[in-house]
């Protein structure tokens, strides 16, 4: 729920209820993962964001002190706030930053659970700081919590970005307040050679400016990329990064930590690993969903790729992780038809099934409602059927390796077209003809032969 400051005076909660503040406040995630989280826990409370102008900060603290049972701020009120707290944690008082409020004996309290979120994501990564040359691309907020983080952590940090005396002025106070910390400034030019972790707080490369990077390519012992950025999932500074050499990590994890952290400071919250990660999915696949519309006008996921490559498995979870309903072609024509697929191909043939997919896939994608749709591994050999599907669908291939396509078909009975004497010939034979259009058709393609991680790299690559 997004409430003006006007609709927050008058708001009457319910139940427990939290908020984000900030100002302008377009689209946040925020109320959906704290909604996760409280579910998460069995909390029954609410999460809201109210649009809270500059200058009435002061009057939405004083109202949130007699209606809510805690707050987070964003931009540009998280140093506003901190003269009108009753006590400040250190490590939000040397940032000059306060992301959290919690609300205690009459007391507001300010912290700052972003360092906390930038720390496990870190952690889950198991990247160790102590000892390590560390690149920061940018001087603002999120720049200042990664620097401050780093620095406590003993590592060597070299500030970089556009305007040197930002940089220098971000140096300065990270060094007033933790002194003895090894923190220079360097010009992109003058990035020292031996950089081994990259962390990007610059916007150059968020969504819709996704071609822009902070860099052009990576010093060559750079083994950690951090990106705070979440949208896109995979961001172009990322792509500079040999996944054989060289780890990368977004900005979303980093976004349900401090999330995460903010509700054990609110009412002690406690959560498992797995906890965590099953909601990191799920804000992945809304990302996806957001990106499907924004950024390719789209309204439908439609995955093709060979027989056994995982379309119908991956397309029932990326369904559930981006919250579209399920369509698997093939079961939709025998759910229609009253007969199943071998059935079609024994009574009718080939073409005759053919034709359905095609009258079936027009019927689909021009419903309304978007959908996650699997097709049959041989659909988009049909010019005519991928026209249709791109209309409203983005297609995506899934590029499964052909030895765990094998593996995958190994007890399979209800694929007519592999009933040959010598399955596996056939399946190389079908294979090699149709990888060609599959890869010539597909707008995006996922490539792993672990579902676990074809589900979330099919979620990043919308
Ligand atoms: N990457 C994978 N790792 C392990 N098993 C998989 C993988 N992808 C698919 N499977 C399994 O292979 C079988 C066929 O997958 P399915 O989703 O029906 O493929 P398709 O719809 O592309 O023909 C299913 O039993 C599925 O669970
Ligand atoms: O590749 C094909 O031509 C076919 C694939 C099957 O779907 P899956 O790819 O889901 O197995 C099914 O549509 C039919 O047996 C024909
Ligand atoms: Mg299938």
């Amino acid at each position: 729920m997004l409430l003006s400051f006007e609709e927050f005076q008058t708001f009457e909660s319910q139940r427990e209820t939290y908020a984000l503040f900030g100002y302008p406040l377009g689209h946040t995630m925020s109320p959906d993962l704290h909604a996760a989280l409280f579910a998460a826990t069995g909390r029954d409370a609410d999460y809201i964001a109210v649009t809270v102008p500059p200058e009435k900060l002061s009057d939405a603290l004083a109202l949130a002190r007699q209606k809510l049972a805690g707050i987070n701020l964003t931009i540009p009120h998280k140093k506003a706030v901190i003269p009108l707290l009753d006590e400040v944690d250190p490590s939000a008082a040397d940032l000059h930053s306060v992301n959290t409020v919690a609300f205690r004996d009459c007391k507001a309290i300010g912290f700052n659970t972003d360092i906390l979120g930038f720390a496990e994501s870190l952690e889950k990564d198991g990247i160790s700081l102590r000892g390590k040359k560390v690149l920061l691309l940018g001087y603002g907020g999120a720049a200042a919590v990664m620097a401050y983080h780093c620095l406590r952590e003993g590592a060597s940090l070299y500030i970089s970005g556009r305007n040197l005396e930002k940089a220098d002025a971000l140096r300065d106070q990270l060094v007033e307040v933790l002194p003895g910390a090894k923190c220079f400034t360097c010009t992109r030019r003058r990035i020292p050679r031996d950089i081994q972790i990259v962390l990007n707080a610059t916007p150059l490369g968020m969504f819709p400016h996704e071609d822009k990077s902070p860099l052009y390519f990576l010093p060559h012992k750079v083994s950690y990329v951090f990106d705070a950025i979440y949208n896109p999932p995979v961001t172009a500074l990322m792509k500079l990064a040999n996944p054989k050499r060289t780890k990368t990590r977004d900005g979303l994890f980093m976004l349900v930590m401090q999330a995460a952290r903010a509700q054990t400071i609110w009412y002690d919250a406690q959560f498992a690993d797995a906890a965590c990660d099953s909601i990191l999915r799920r804000m992945y696949g809304q990302m996806a969903r957001k990106r499907l519309h924004d950024k390719y006008h789209k309204r439908s996921i439609a995955l093709c790729g060979f027989m056994g490559s995982g379309k119908t498995t991956v397309g029932r979870k990326v369904a559930r992780l981006t919250g579209l309903p399920f369509i698997d072609l093939d079961r939709y024509i025998e759910a229609q038809e009253g007969m199943t697929i071998p059935e079609i191909f024994a009574q009718h043939g080939e073409p005759y099934f053919r034709d359905l997919e095609t009258k079936y896939v027009t019927e689909i994608s021009e419903r309304e409602e978007g959908c996650v749709l699997s097709l049959g591994g041989g659909t988009v050999l049909r010019p005519e059927n991928v026209e249709i599907i791109k209309r409203t669908g983005l297609l995506i291939l899934l590029d499964t390796p052909f030895f765990r396509i094998v593996k995958n078909l190994s007890h399979s009975t209800n694929r007519p077209l592999l009933e040959k004497e010598d399955k596996l010939a056939e399946t190389r034979r079908l294979y090699q003809m149709r990888k060609p259009i599959y890869d010539q058709v597909a707008d995006c393609r996922v490539r792993s032969p672990r579902l676990g991680e074809v589900v979330e790299r099919t979620l990043k690559s919308i």
